[in-house]
């Protein structure tokens, strides 16, 4: 039976369309009062694990799930062992340094050596700065980044922006992006080489059925 981790939150509906798409249907899980957290599909041929964005490549690193759905900003912080299928499109946002907008700062190499900088995401900030040779001071935060430079605790964040809205709405700007991230449909590398053909017609049919283009 192939075994499917879906990240809960922003991803979610758009995965369970393009799995549906593909013949796997999985819409149970996005039921409001569903708290079952691994549900076969309405066939029975396959299952979903309910799993944070961020668990999805543990599980698939480690073949509990063949499959997975997750951000390519996700796949960059954390360098798991898993193969990238294909690029579904759907989930976009930057990654992008981003400064208080009556600061002086307009680029990324125009913060002060040693200044401080919070992030989600501190692999992908460190290797940035690291490519601009500057020397900063990383603060790991979980979650609502844009907090740094308003508090004070960071002069500067590396964080995701999709619309833009909660930059605006706190007072930053984006002054440059690392990479434009989008979800993406992964895999067990063995389970894939040893696959009898079931996984790779799943992959192909998400690959052609594609609600958005029909
Ligand atoms: N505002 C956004 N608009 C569109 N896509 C987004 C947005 N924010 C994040 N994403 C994409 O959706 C993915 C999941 O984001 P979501 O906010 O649901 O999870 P999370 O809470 O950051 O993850 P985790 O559960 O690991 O803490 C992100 O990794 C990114 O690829
Ligand atoms: O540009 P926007 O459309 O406003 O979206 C960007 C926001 O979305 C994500 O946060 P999320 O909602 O995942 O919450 P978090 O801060 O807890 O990560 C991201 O970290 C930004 O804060």
């Amino acid at each position: 039976m192939i075994t499917v981790a879906l990240p809960k939150g922003a991803l979610l509906k758009d995965s369970v369309t393009r799995f549906a798409a593909a013949g796997l249907d999985f819409s149970a899980i996005t039921n409001p009062n569903n708290r079952q957290l691994m549900l076969p599909s309405a066939c029975g041929k396959a299952r979903a694990l309910l799993v944070r964005n961020g668990d999805v490549p543990v599980y698939v690193a480690y073949g509990q799930a063949q499959l997975g759905v997750v951000g390519y900003d996700v796949l960059q912080e954390q360098q798991r062992s898993v193969a990238q299928l294909l690029d579904l499109g759907f989930g976009g946002c930057r990654m992008a340094v981003a400064v208080k907008e009556n600061s002086p700062y307009r680029r990324a190499a125009d913060l002060p050596a040693h200044c401080r900088v919070a992030s989600k995401f501190t692999r992908c900030a460190s290797e940035y700065f690291q490519k601009l040779d500057l020397p900063i001071d990383l603060i790991h935060l979980t979650g609502s980044v844009e907090l740094g430079p308003l508090t004070g605790i960071s002069e500067a964040i590396v964080d995701l922006v999709a619309t833009g809205r909660t930059l605006k709405d706190n007072g930053l700007i984006a002054i440059e992006d690392l990479f434009f991230s989008t979800a993406r449909l992964v895999a067990h590398p063995l389970s894939m080489r040893l696959d009898n053909g079931e996984l790779q017609d799943l992959v192909d049919a998400i690959a052609t059925k594609n609600p958005d283009n029909q």
